[in-house]
């Protein structure tokens, strides 16, 4: 239900708010939610843990090590109807060369199923963001839930050198 949708993308953008500001990145907030269950399975934002993390990169993280599985093998061990909901669009590429989220969602498209967005990602970066198209092209649907779009820029962009 919309209602849900927009729920859980405003507690993303909670997330988000916790990122530590920086000019080279975006402050994003992630939730994993299992569809059939409802319940959230792991929450993450930008920078939560070490190294150089996204938001939904932590989220997964987290569940490798609930699971005690390598990343990329979670889809073995995750419910088969999950949902991503992130304030921007998971990153098709990444300036530190780290792997996007988008690779690191379409191998675990057994799993995770649907992917919602508050924004589209920004130009300031990487300037044409394909991650939309690889990821409806691997039938994982892209859907835009609106209304939160001038709250998620303003956090993402935060860190951001003001001209
Ligand atoms: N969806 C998303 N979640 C995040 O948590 C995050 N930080 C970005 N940001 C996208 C942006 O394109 C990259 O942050 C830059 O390309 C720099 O790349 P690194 O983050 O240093 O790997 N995008
Ligand atoms: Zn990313």
């Amino acid at each position: 239900q919309p209602g849900d949708h927009r729920a859980y993308m405003q507690l993303a953008l909670s997330l988000a708010q916790k990122s530590p500001p920086k000019p080279t990145n975006y402050r994003v907030g992630a939730i994993l939610v299992d569809l059939s269950s409802n319940k959230i399975l792991a929450t993450g934002y930008t920078l939560e843990l070490q190294g150089n993390t996204h938001a939904e990169q932590c989220c997964l993280i987290k569940l490798a090590v609930q699971h005690g599985v390598p990343e990329e093998r979670l889809n073995e061990v995750l419910p088969s109807e999950l949902a991503l909901y992130t304030t921007v669009e998971p990153c098709s590429k990444r300036l530190s060369g780290n792997l996007p989220c988008v690779e690191r969602v379409l191998r675990l498209a057994g799993s995770i199923r649907t992917v919602y967005v508050g924004i589209m990602e920004p130009e300031t970066f990487v300037t044409d963001n394909t991650g939309r198209k690889s990821l409806q092209g691997a039938g994982i649907p892209v859907i835009h839930v609106e209304g939160l779009e001038a709250d998620i820029l303003e956090v993402a962009t935060a860190g951001h050198i003001k001209s």
